[in-house]
């Protein structure tokens, strides 16, 4: 039996028009365009291939972006500087501190000056707080878009067993609190844990957020969970660079029920719930939500 490819891509597409169409119609009825303002401090190449495509994305759905590009040896108080100034200018809706920042600024302090109400990365201690307590905030754009893609293809988590591998403030704790909100009994698993693979098949919904490519083994699986992979691993293969998983695919399509693949699975809808969370901001910027 062979898995049902999850394809991000598509969805992430069906998305993007429909938040091209809002954008558009909170255009006509107030007068607002969502601004995006993205920074990025020094040149890291995994951020870069991410900022590209936001600022493709932005085009296609009528955002307007504003790039801010600071050099490596940029000095914190200029990054905060940057943010505070960012969050008085009304025509800037979201925020979006590109990670992992330089060793001399200290991220969690710029990430917390970044105004809850245009933190559209919801990194902010606020909203991490209120997804955490169940009030409405922003979410972090991977786990919402990985929940999206698990509502594809199952309509009911009540009960099912969901294992997070990853426990990072970005990706791993918020997809854990999704999960729960959805009544999974919910594992969060990380490098302590003892015995990962006989974790990982207990579960229905696997979800790994790891950073190690092609981690988990086909053998790991419970025969048809879903896997949704979020990792973005750069690896050489024959000389060249190519973007793997933390899932090994090959194996895993053979035994889960549905499975996202790498490239074109969790990355695409990332962006896309990016453009969403900016749009939501617009909207709650002019009473329209
Ligand atoms: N698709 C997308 O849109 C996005 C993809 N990513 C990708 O997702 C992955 C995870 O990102 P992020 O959460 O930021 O990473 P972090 O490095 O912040 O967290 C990794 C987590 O994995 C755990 N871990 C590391 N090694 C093991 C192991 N051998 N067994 C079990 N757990 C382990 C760590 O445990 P411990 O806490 O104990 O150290 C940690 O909790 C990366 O590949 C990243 O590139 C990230 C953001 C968006
Ligand atoms: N403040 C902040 N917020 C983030 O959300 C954030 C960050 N910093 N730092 C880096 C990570 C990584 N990340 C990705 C998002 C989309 C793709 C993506 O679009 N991937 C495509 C294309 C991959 C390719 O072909 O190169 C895909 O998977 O199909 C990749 C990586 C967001 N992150």
């Amino acid at each position: 039996m062979s898995a049902t490819i999850i394809d991000g891509f598509a969805v992430a597409a069906g998305l993007r028009e429909k938040i091209a169409a809002d954008a558009a119609a909170l255009k006509a009825s107030h007068g607002v365009t969502p601004g995006l303002a993205v920074v990025l401090v020094g040149e890291d190449p995994a951020s870069a291939v991410y900022v590209r495509n936001k600022l493709k994305a932005t085009a296609e759905c009528g955002l307007k972006s504003l790039e801010f590009k600071l050099p490596a040896e940029t000095p914190e108080a200029e990054v905060l500087a940057l943010v505070e100034r960012l969050n008085a200018d009304p025509a800037v809706h979201g925020i979006l501190v590109q990670l992992p920042l330089p060793k001399q600024i200290d991220a969690d302090k710029v990430l917390g000056l970044i105004h809850p109400d245009k933190d559209v990365d919801g990194f902010h201690p606020l909203n991490a707080g209120r997804l955490s307590v169940g009030l409405p905030g922003f979410v972090p754009c991977t786990p919402r878009g990985s929940q999206i893609l698990i509502d594809g293809v199952t309509s009911d988590l009540s009960g099912k067993h969901a294992v997070v591998i990853g426990r990072s403030n970005i990706v791993g704790k918020p997809m854990a609190q999704l999960l729960l909100q959805k009544n999974a009994t919910v594992t969060i698993a990380h490098s302590r844990t003892k015995d990962l693979p006989a974790v990982c098949r207990t579960a229905d919904v696997l979800v790994a957020a790891v950073g190690r490519p092609l981690m988990v083994k086909g053998d790991w699986i419970k025969p048809g969970a879903i896997v949704i992979d979020v990792g973005i691993n750069r690896i050489e293969v024959d000389g060249k660079g190519k973007i793997v998983g933390d899932v090994d695919f090959d194996s895993a399509v053979e035994v889960a029920g549905a499975i996202t693949p790498v490239p074109r699975g969790v990355g695409p809808m990332t962006i896309a719930c990016l453009m969403l969370n900016t749009l939501d901001s617009a909207r709650r910027a002019v009473g329209a939500s």
